[in-house]
């Protein structure tokens, strides 16, 4: 959809639509985290096990992300809001009403087969919406949208305290619905695109830049800083926070399901309004790589406060909020300045193709720590070398980013004579 033919109104009704599907996609995605210690005291499931059902989400991506990325160029990023959605659906439904693991696990690879691409299409729909000055808004308060749904996953022990208490399925049937109500939201925005499309006539998907392999090395040494930090800053949130952190705060700091839950989704509960306002600071100063680097230093400093000492889980937890929210509001506007814009795209595409691999991987590796350790309520040691391994992982990446702080200044030299480009 042309952006410049259509009122503000229309783009607010799609953003909302927008904002409902994600809320519900990553609901889904952080679905599994609240019930994994059910699954291992009613299913036997094993932490190798655990780590796979989110794992197996990022696997096909390593490859599939940069295809979804040109379907989406190819179909627009409505159709492939909608039929992406459905896979979600799918997949959530699969994993709820499965017998066994293999069935739980197809379920979440089907789903992290649409999922992904899901991403990127809602991504897009805020660049057809919103352009010039409210595009960094938009995507930092959708990005917040979908920290709520996750931040909702994480308290749904507390809300749905009784579908908890009845076992590990009920809890999934919930994500169901919800993925449910997202195709619906995607359904409608769908209808709307579709309409403005045929009033404004603008350009019809299919019209964008091909796909060259050649772009892929291209990008300059500050991409590929932010790349590398991309997946070492991810592969320890997400493996962290959306996979182990709940057994981990169980277990090694004794709260209960709901409490370990609530402390959890606080982290998501900050992002959903930090992210826009650290976004919208960050387009006032153009401060991107300071703070880009003090984001990514909260997340090993939280790591060490969490499992080195016994201070209360809330400085750890305020400080991967903080982190959780600077460094996505910082990334994604900052990828922007580094490529040029028409090869955006294959630069989300590739950055989300080596995230996917390290994510998947920290998941996997992780699990295995604990499993190698037999960390457990009994066990809480057990714990300490995946603690170590996510100590290690976000270091590397706080490194990456002074490399881009560091860089800033020739590049700012360079971007003199060429483009502007952040410091
Ligand atoms: N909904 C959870 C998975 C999203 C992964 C995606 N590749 C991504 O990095 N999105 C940006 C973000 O900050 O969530």
């Amino acid at each position: 959809m042309n952006t410049s033919v259509q009122n503000r109104g229309v783009a607010w009704v799609v953003f909302v639509l927008v904002c409902i599907a994600l809320y519900g996609n990553s609901y889904v995605y952080d679905s599994i985290g609240p019930i994994a210690d059910l699954l291992q005291q009613q299913r036997g499931f094993s932490d190798t096990q655990i780590g796979m059902l989110n794992a197996i989400y990022n696997l096909p991506n390593i490859v599939l992300i940069l295809i979804g990325g040109v379907l989406c160029d190819r179909f627009g990023a409505a159709r492939m809001t909608l039929y992406t959605a459905a896979v979600c659906l799918a997949g959530a439904a699969l994993t709820a009403f499965s017998p066994n693991f293999a069935g739980m696990a197809t379920g979440r690879l089907l789903y992290g087969i649409g999922a992904e691409t899901f991403n990127i299409a809602t991504l897009a729909a805020m660049t057809d919406y919103f352009t010039g000055g409210s595009i960094a808004f938009a995507m930092g308060l959708s990005l917040g949208i979908g920290r709520l749904g996750s931040y909702s996953a994480d308290m749904s022990p507390t809300w749905f305290q009784h579908a908890y208490s009845v076992g590990w399925q009920p809890p999934l049937v919930i994500a169901t619905v919800i993925a449910a109500t997202s195709l619906a939201a995607s359904l409608a925005y769908w209808l709307i695109d579709r309409r403005q499309t045929h009033q404004a006539a603008g350009p019809a998907p299919g019209t964008a830049r091909g796909f060259a392999f050649s772009d892929l090395l291209r990008f300059g040494p500050a991409y590929w800083y932010l790349v590398i930090l991309c997946v070492l800053w991810y592969a320890v949130i997400f493996a962290f926070r959306s996979t182990f952190s709940i057994k981990y705060f169980q277990h090694v700091h004794g709260l209960d399901l709901a409490a370990a839950g609530e402390i959890n989704s606080y982290v998501f509960f900050a992002a959903i309004f930090a992210t826009p306002l650290f976004g919208w600071i960050c387009d006032r100063t153009g401060r991107y790589a300071p703070m880009l680097a003090f984001g990514a230093l909260l997340l090993p400093i939280s790591i060490a406060v969490m499992s080195l000492t016994h201070w209360s889980l809330w400085i750890g937890t305020v400080l991967i909020g903080i982190s959780y929210s600077m460094v996505p509001a910082v990334m994604w506007p900052l990828s922007a300045k580094l490529v040029p814009a028409a090869r955006f795209g294959t630069a989300i595409g590739l950055m989300w193709v080596i995230q996917n691999g390290g994510v998947a991987a920290a998941n996997l590796v992780a699990g295995w720590l604990n499993d190698r350790v037999g960390a457990s309520a009994l066990n809480p040691a057990g714990y300490d070398p995946m603690m170590l391994f996510f100590g290690i992982c976000s270091t590397l990446g706080f490194g990456c980013a002074m490399m881009l702080w560091l860089t800033a200044g020739r590049r700012r030299h360079e971007a003199a004579t060429h483009a502007s480009l952040p410091a």
